[in-house]
């Protein structure tokens, strides 16, 4: 089993390292398009294996994909972050370039890889390797849901005086201010969050996930890196150890929802074919006005993609 990370920056050296650590493949690839970056924090890492005690061998390429051929997976994170007072959707003139390229690369050396986005603006940047790979849409989607859905969760646990275990969470849309989290899919050790906490602090914590990237933008200067390192990861691990997971993903949507070609976060199933079922819930009108608006935005900049490939 062989993994490529590509992006050696704050999230992809975050991923690589989680990834050995669970040790999910023999062979982790780091590639950058900085010179030495990705050689010199593989090899960092690669050091913390005999205190660490795992065997995934983790190398760095400065953009040779040679070294990425035959990867299984590959979770692909180049590409700029924002600074504050920017939106997401602010870097699609750079990032849509650089995932196109890569992504075209990544396939000439692994075309049975599955690829995993995580660069922003998200949804449209999954769309644009979707294009860019040519293969079929279940093994190309995005890292969103799971990271959105941890930072719901992580409130709700510090709320509730509770372990975050115990908080299971489905949120729904895009990868932007307009996502859906979902109260009434809410539980905590099985109870209906609404049952534990009241309309307003909940309302509050949904309002603090929406914008929970941008919060920690504003206190670092670039976004952030150990939960989506994780997220990323986690994705790897369901679809390596064909753990047949339910986790909400950017997902390519043939009509489910109501939703007709559009890469938009869903619930799905996560095995080792990918994608292997896309999840419809029964929404109630509210929840799907919501999504409608989420699937409305993306579209948007979808538009600004096509307008860039004409
Ligand atoms: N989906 C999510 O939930 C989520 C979460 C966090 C970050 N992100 C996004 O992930 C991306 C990376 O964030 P980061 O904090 O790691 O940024 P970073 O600047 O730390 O790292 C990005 C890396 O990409 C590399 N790169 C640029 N162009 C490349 C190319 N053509 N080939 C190979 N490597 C290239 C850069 O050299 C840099 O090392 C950003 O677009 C950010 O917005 C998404
Ligand atoms: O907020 C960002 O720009 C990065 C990422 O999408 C996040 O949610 O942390």
């Amino acid at each position: 089993m062989k993994i490529t990370v590509v992006g050696a920056g704050n999230v992809g050296a975050t991923c690589a390292n989680v990834i050995a650590h669970k040790e999910l493949a023999n062979e982790v690839v780091l590639l950058d398009i900085k010179e030495g970056v990705a050689e010199g924090k593989s090899l960092d890492m690669w050091q913390t294996a005999p205190i660490n005690m795992f065997d995934t061998r983790i190398t760095g390429s400065t953009n040779d994909y040679s070294k990425t051929a035959g990867s299984e997976v590959v979770v692909i994170t180049s590409g700029l972050p924002r600074k504050p007072g920017m939106s997401r959707d602010d870097l699609i003139a750079t990032n849509a370039g650089i995932v196109r390229s890569v992504t075209e690369n990544i396939i000439k050396h692994s075309p049975e890889a599955i690829i995993i986005i995580v660069s922003n603006p998200l949804d449209v940047m999954t769309y644009c390797a979707f294009l860019a790979a040519g293969v079929p849409s279940h093994r190309v989607f995005g890292m969103a849901g799971i990271l959105d859905t941890a930072r719901y969760r992580a409130f709700l646990a510090e709320a509730l005086d509770c372990s975050p275990k115990d908080i299971q969470a489905v949120l729904m849309g895009g990868h932007g201010d307009t996502m859906v989290p979902l109260p009434r899919y809410t539980t905590v050790g099985g109870i209906p969050v609404t049952e534990l906490i009241d309309g307003q602090k909940l309302e509050a914590i949904v309002q603090r996930t929406k914008s929970g990237g941008g919060e920690l933008v504003n206190l670092m200067g670039t976004s952030a890196w150990y939960a989506p390192g994780a997220a990323a990861a986690q994705m790897v691990e369901a679809v390596v150890r064909d753990q047949k997971r339910i986790f909400p993903c950017c997902a390519w949507l043939q009509g489910e929802y109501g939703q007709q070609d559009i890469y938009l976060g869903v619930p799905v199933k996560l095995g080792r074919k990918g994608i292997e079922q896309i999840i419809e819930l029964q929404l109630n009108e509210d929840e799907k006005a919501l999504l409608n608006e989420s699937s409305k935005a993306v579209k948007e900049v979808m538009k600004v993609l096509d307008n860039m490939n004409k």
